[in-house]
């Protein structure tokens, strides 16, 4: 899938020190790293439910995409996942909320579990995966003819959930205040979703998501069609929701990587092998002290 690439994607050229909450930007300056910071103020409980991948390998037809894949994705946590173009990525999020079966040929082995259950349990219904795992894209997709009100509780049939006017407009309320939308619509929430901005409709779009209750949010790229400003916004969502829904992110904004999430996987297809985990680790170490140099080159913007 091609990634556009904007003003916001140019790759750290100087790494954090190990031992520095610190992350190092394209012009040289050190920013407080606002995970370090978040980390910091976390004391409560976390929601959101921890989302295990286990021995996932994938094929389309028999091209073979992705190959062992485990990793850990805690709940109250950012996981991002990076790495160059066809590496997997995108399937690998795919897998996660079970649209990977939905493409002709498409094939996996392995497990997702969230919390305890196996998503691809014969017993698992596929839309209560759905209603579970959210999915943003990279391309924000409001419906374009409907109000913001309806956009935000268009999931909600869907899941067969009924609710009574007042349920609606606190539930509206509530998932755009949340996806730090709310000022800027609430007098306006009978206009049309198409008519906002391109970072508004992808805040809709998350406000949409969170209408259902998800435990995990998977983002698919989000901010790269979007201008730095709206990228920001975005950012400070994820930020402010990071603590209520585990959140997994795809980027190949390294700057965004590092200043989102906790924890980095680092994906890789090459050498003859489909896509595989090089390293996964702390957000600070992937980026200040990873341990194999394919990583330290990636992050560093030597390849990719
Ligand atoms: N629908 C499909 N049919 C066949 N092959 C596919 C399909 N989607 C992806 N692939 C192949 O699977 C591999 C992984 O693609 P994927 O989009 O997951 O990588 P990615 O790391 O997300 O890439 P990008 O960063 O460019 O979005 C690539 O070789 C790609 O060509």
């Amino acid at each position: 899938m091609p990634h556009t690439v904007d003003a916001t994607t140019t790759i750290p050229a100087v790494p954090a020190p190990a031992t520095s909450t610190a992350v190092a930007v394209a012009d040289d300056t050190t920013v407080l790293s606002p995970v370090a910071a978040r980390r910091e103020e976390r004391s409560g409980p976390v929601s959101g439910a921890t989302m295990i991948a286990e021995g996932i390998s994938a094929w389309f037809g028999d091209h073979k995409v992705l190959e062992q894949v485990d990793i850990t994705m805690k709940a109250g946590e950012v996981t991002a996942l990076i790495g160059p173009s066809g590496c997997g990525k995108s399937t690998f999020l795919r897998i996660l909320n079970r649209m990977h079966e939905l493409v002709p040929g498409a094939s996996l082995a392995g497990s997702v579990r969230v919390g305890g259950i196996d998503i691809y349990d014969a017993g698992e219904r596929i839309t209560e995966t759905r209603r579970k795992i959210g999915m943003v894209f990279q391309k924000p997709n409001p419906f374009p003819t409907m109000s913001i009100a309806d956009n935000v509780t268009a999931g909600l049939k869907l899941i067969g959930r009924r609710v009574t006017r007042d349920e609606r407009d606190v539930l509206v309320e509530e998932c755009l205040t949340k996806a730090g939308l709310w000022r800027e619509v609430k007098d306006r929430l009978d206009s049309s979703g198409g008519a906002l901005s391109g970072g508004q409709q992808q805040r809709l779009c998350i406000a949409r998501s969170l209408a259902v209750r998800p435990e995990v949010l998977l983002m698919d790229e989000p901010c790269s069609a979007l201008d730095p400003t709206s990228t920001r916004r975005i950012e400070e969502t994820i930020d402010a929701l990071s603590s209520e829904v585990t959140i997994v992110i795809v980027t190949h904004n390294m700057q965004q990587a590092a200043r989102v999430s906790d924890r980095c996987a680092f994906f890789l297809a090459a050498e003859g092998r489909p896509g595989h985990i090089v390293e996964q680790g702390p957000t600070e170490q992937m980026f200040g002290n990873p341990s194999d140099p394919r990583t330290n080159d990636y992050v560093n913007g030597r390849f990719g």
